[in-house]
């Protein structure tokens, strides 16, 4: 059934970690509010297509599966690829069936379409020579070198937060599902998709193939954006505004920055990596890539006062 699209700009919202849940049970009422705050802007006339995070989640997929398999001889390995469509998959679930419960609640006539997708990365990119992506659950430092010392796996210390596993996250090139998103989203379907950054694949002579790695998912965000020539690129976190001195006593709010001040604050250091860095590297490569387009940081709570311009970060060229 072909719906009316909205009159309102068309938007690709980049959903955080504290948008979803660190299980599928957290994760199916925290979502609840999370499709509130989309069905707002729905309602508002605006064209969503609605990825999200998923590093907690396929850490922990492909964790499970690793310690079953060492465990019972039985249960298979899942590959990070496999885990990240997985993650795709029940978090589009959830985030589809709460988007269509809200709209049916109040009456308004759209549907959603959840597109598991697949991004080419190179394989010539550095990332796989640095893994960086934090993935899976937070843990002491202690716990981080007992796990790598046993798996030979690589942790970091993440943000101030703890440590986590940190995986290759490459830069992403093309979504191979591109056309089919863009279709649904003109059609006047809600889409989720490009969750997780898309599942990583190398382009190959016979074609694609999955990649052991976890895309960022503002990065990936940032190129659907760019290639739908979408109006607004939205990244939903836990903070209202991108800070200078985060977390310091000069701690600063920004309200706005161009391209060139956001470059400035990042030869600061001032944009923490792992967390805040890509995410103003994905706005940057945004309004770069779409120079009529504007970029917005803020939490999921301030996103519809940050579409009107009153709160958030906001990034032009
Ligand atoms: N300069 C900064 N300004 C604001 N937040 C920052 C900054 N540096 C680091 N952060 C932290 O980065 C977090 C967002 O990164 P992260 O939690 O990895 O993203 P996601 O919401 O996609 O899961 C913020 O909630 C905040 O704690
Ligand atoms: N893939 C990805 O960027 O997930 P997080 O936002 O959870 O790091």
């Amino acid at each position: 059934m072909p719906y009316q699209k909205g009159d309102g700009p068309s938007v690709v919202i980049a959903l955080g970690g504290n948008a979803l849940g660190n299980t599928p049970q957290e994760q199916l009422e925290l979502v609840k509010n999370t499709a509130k705050h989309i069905v707002d802007m729905v309602g508002d006339g605006v064209n969503v297509v609605v990825s999200h995070g998923n590093g907690p989640q396929v850490g922990m997929i492909n964790n499970a599966f690793a310690y079953a398999a060492a465990n019972d001889g039985k249960t298979p390995e899942m590959p990070f690829p496999e885990a990240g469509a997985m993650s795709q998959g029940y978090i589009g679930y959830q985030l589809s069936q709460a988007i269509l419960n809200d709209l049916k609640a109040r009456g308004i006539m759209r549907s959603t379409a959840n597109v598991i997708t697949q991004t080419v990365v190179s394989p010539d990119d550095p990332a796989f020579q640095n893994p960086t992506k934090p993935v899976g659950a937070f843990m002491t430092e202690e716990e981080a070198k007992a796990k790598a010392a046993e798996t030979g796996w690589t942790f970091k210390e993440d943000a101030g937060r703890g440590w986590r596993q940190v995986v290759a996250s490459p830069k992403p090139q093309r979504i191979v599902e591109f056309d089919a998103v863009k279709d649904l989203m003109d059609a006047g379907y809600i889409v989720v998709s490009t969750g997780g950054g898309g599942v990583p694949v190398f382009e190959t002579e016979d074609g694609y193939e999955g990649v052991p790695a976890v895309i960022d998912k503002d990065r990936s965000s940032a190129k659907l954006a760019a290639d739908f020539g979408a109006d607004m690129l939205v990244i939903l976190t836990a903070v209202e505004k991108v800070c200078i001195n985060f977390n310091k006593p000069d701690q600063q709010e920004l309200s706005s920055m161009t391209v060139a001040e956001a470059r400035k604050y990042i030869e600061e250091g001032q944009f923490a990596p792992g967390s805040m860095l890509p995410k103003v590297e994905a706005c940057i490569e945004y309004v770069e890539a779409y120079p009529q387009g504007k970029a917005l940081i803020t939490s999921l709570e301030c996103a519809a006062a940050g579409l009107e311009g009153k709160t958030g970060t906001v990034i032009t060229a």
